[in-house]
C-alpha cells in the first residue's frame, strides 16, 4: 500500500519539530515537505503533499489553509486562535473544494480531549466551575485554544441542563481578576517558566469540591493524535472540530 504523503508547515516549531520526527517514524507515513517561515506554500503542492500539518502561528494559519484547501490537500491544525468569523471563513473555502477535509484539534493529546469530556459530563452537576490553564510564557494566544473550547463545551452543557448563572457577589476588582469570560465561564491564564502545557477544571458546590487536571509534560504526547488525524482526515471531508470526533469516547 502506498504511504500517506504528508508535510508540515512550522516544521522548526517547539511542537513543529516534534511532527517532523514522528511523521518520519511513521510506517505507513512518508514526510515529502517540510516548511519554515518564508518557505513558498507552492512546495506543497509539489511535493504531491496529500496532507498538511499545520503548526505555526494565529497569524499565519489563515492564508496556510486557504492554500491547501483550494489545491485540494486535506489539513491536520493545532494552531490555536480560532473565533467564529475564522471558521466561517474556512467552511466557505471547503465549501468550495468538496472532498477535501480539514481537522482542527484545539488540542491533539488523548489527556486534554478527556479532560474535556470529563468537564462536559461535570458540568451539570456543580453550582460553580472555573477553568486555570498554565503554560509556558512563548506561548501567543490566552487564553489557550483549550481551555476556551474547554469552557464552551462546559457552558453549552450547562445551557442544555438549564443550569443557573454561576453564584459570584463580585462588585469591585481589578481587571482581570476575574480571568476572562468565555460563555460565562471564568478562564484564568498563567504564564510560568518551566511550563509545557496543563489545565485545571475547578468545579464546587456546597461542601464539595471536584478538580480535573491535565499535565502535558512533552511535546511527544500530541503526536498520537497528529498521526490519527492524518490518517482519519483524508476520508473526512469538511471541517471537523476537535480529535474527540476520530476517537471512541463512547
Ligand atoms: N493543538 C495542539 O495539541 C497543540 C497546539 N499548539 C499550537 O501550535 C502553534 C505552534 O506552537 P509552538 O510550536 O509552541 O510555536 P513555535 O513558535 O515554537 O513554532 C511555530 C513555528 O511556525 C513558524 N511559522 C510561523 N508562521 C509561519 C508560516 N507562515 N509558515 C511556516 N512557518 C511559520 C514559526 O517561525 P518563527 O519562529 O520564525 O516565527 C515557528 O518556527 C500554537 O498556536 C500553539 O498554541 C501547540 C501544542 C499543541
Ligand atoms: O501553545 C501551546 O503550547 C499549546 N497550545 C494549545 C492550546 O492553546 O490549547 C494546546 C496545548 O495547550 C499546548
Amino acid at each position: 500500500m502506498s504511504k500517506l504523503r504528508v508535510a508540515v508547515i512550522g516544521a522548526q516549531g517547539r511542537i513543529g519539530s516534534e511532527a517532523v520526527r514522528a511523521v518520519e517514524a511513521a510506517a505507513d507515513m512518508e514526510l515529502v515537505a517540510a516548511l519554515g517561515r518564508g518557505d513558498k506554500l507552492e512546495t506543497l503542492t509539489g511535493a504531491g503533499a496529500q496532507v498538511a500539518v499545520e503548526l505555526t502561528h494565529p497569524d499565519s494559519v489563515m492564508d496556510n489553509l486557504e492554500f491547501c484547501v483550494a489545491h485540494g490537500i486535506h489539513g491536520v491544525v493545532g494552531t490555536t486562535g480560532w473565533t467564529e468569523d475564522r471558521l466561517a471563513r474556512l467552511t466557505g473555502w471547503l465549501d468550495a473544494k468538496p472532498g477535501t477535509g480539514v481537522l482542527i484539534a484545539p488540542n491533539f493529546s488523548i489527556g486534554a480531549v478527556l479532560t474535556m469530556a470529563f468537564a462536559q459530563q461535570a458540568a451539570r452537576f456543580f453550582e460553580s466551575v472555573e477553568v486555570v490553564e498554565l503554560h509556558h510564557p512563548n506561548k501567543a494566544d490566552a487564553p489557550s485554544g483549550t481551555a476556551t473550547r474547554t469552557a464552551q463545551l462546559i457552558a453549552a452543557a450547562r445551557r442544555e441542563a438549564g443550569c443557573a448563572p454561576q453564584p459570584d457577589a463580585t462588585t469591585t476588582a481589578l481587571d482581570g481578576a476575574r480571568g476572562a469570560d468565555v460563555d460565562g465561564v471564568p478562564v484564568h491564564s498563567v504564564r510560568l517558566r518551566g511550563l509545557l502545557a496543563h489545565q485545571e477544571v475547578l468545579l464546587g458546590d456546597t461542601g464539595e469540591t471536584l478538580t480535573i487536571r491535565h499535565d502535558s509534560l512533552h511535546h511527544s504526547c500530541f503526536m498520537p493524535g497528529i498521526l490519527l488525524g492524518a490518517r482519519r482526515v483524508v476520508d473526512t471531508p469538511g471541517l471537523t472540530f476537535g480529535l474527540e470526533h476520530f476517537l471512541d469516547l463512547g
